[in-house]
């Protein structure tokens, strides 16, 4: 994921949310890479119009979900291409910026849900393990500053756990639980449950746990420093304006 020896010019870069704990590492690393310059940041309050004054083509949101929809719509109609971590992608929203990016064919936009490449290959390996087991369950721990839950990881991955499921003709796991706690058993994600544990300390963390007659696999990924999701963001900022359309997921960007 290294930048290629070239003669071109830079990529003009422009981060929205610098002063979060993403957008200020991703700011380092915009400005560390030899082949990106960046031309704009825009900050809670700021007007997106510096974004286009100071003309730059690739945006990268790390905002926040309530934020994240108004920034892609001013980027798709700005023309410019853009590089998402935010979370809060649920079916509703991929298919309002499709409806979106429909007519801007040479526009590419990238979400993804996790820039670590340990965290994708995770999901990848979760994915190819989930027709072998009977049952399948997400853990996922973050520090305690973290606005929502489940992680867009962990939703993330529990999505393609249910697909790969169905494709191999296995319905929901089975579970005796009749009784208890309301909220005991975690979320339910596509019919597989999702925890999620928050303490100060934690970065990012997520376990995927198998379970069949006399045995268990768990998958397991530790973010123990943001910089971990920095080569994928400068690699998506690299690839998204030779992706027109929307791509969800930085396994189909490394083509896993
Ligand atoms: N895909 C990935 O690999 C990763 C994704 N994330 C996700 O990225 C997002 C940000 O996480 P994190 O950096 O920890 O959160 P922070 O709360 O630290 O940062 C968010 C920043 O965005 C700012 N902001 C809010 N609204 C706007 C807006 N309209 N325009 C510009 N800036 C705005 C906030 O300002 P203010 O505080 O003033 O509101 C804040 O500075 C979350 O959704 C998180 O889940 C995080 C890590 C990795
Ligand atoms: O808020 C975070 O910190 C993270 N958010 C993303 C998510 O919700 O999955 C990615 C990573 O887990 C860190």
């Amino acid at each position: 994921m290294t930048a290629p020896a070239s003669s071109e010019a830079p990529i003009r870069v422009a981060v929205l949310g610098p002063d979060g704990r993403m957008g200020a590492q991703t700011v380092r690393a915009v400005e560390a890479a030899a082949d990106m310059e960046l031309v704009a940041t825009v900050g809670s309050g700021d007007s997106l119009s510096a974004v286009t004054d100071a003309k730059a083509t690739v945006v990268i949101d790390f905002t926040r979900p309530d934020a994240v929809m108004d920034n892609l719509r001013f980027a798709v109609d700005a023309g410019l291409h853009a590089v998402v971590g935010t979370t809060g992608f649920d079916d509703e929203r991929i298919a309002t910026l499709s409806g979106w990016l429909a007519g801007k064919p040479d526009l590419g936009v990238l979400i993804a849900p996790n820039f670590a490449l340990g965290a994708v290959l995770a999901m990848r390996f979760a994915q190819q393990a989930a027709r072998f087991y009977d049952a399948a369950e997400v853990i996922e721990l973050h520090h305690n500053r973290k606005a929502d839950a489940p992680s867009g990881t962990a939703a993330h991955t529990a999505r393609l756990i249910a697909l790969a499921r169905a494709d191999a003709g296995r319905g929901p796991a089975a579970d005796a639980t009749t009784s208890g706690i309301e909220g005991a058993r975690g979320a339910d994600v596509d019919d597989v449950r999702v925890h999620s544990v928050r303490l100060p300390g934690l970065v990012a963390h997520e376990e995927i746990l198998f379970g069949a007659e006399g045995e268990t696999l768990t998958i397991r990924h530790d973010s123990l420093d943001r910089v971990s999701f920095m080569p994928g963001v400068l690699l998506g900022v690299r690839t998204v304006g030779s992706r027109p359309g929307l791509t969800v997921g930085l396994e189909n960007v490394l083509d896993l």
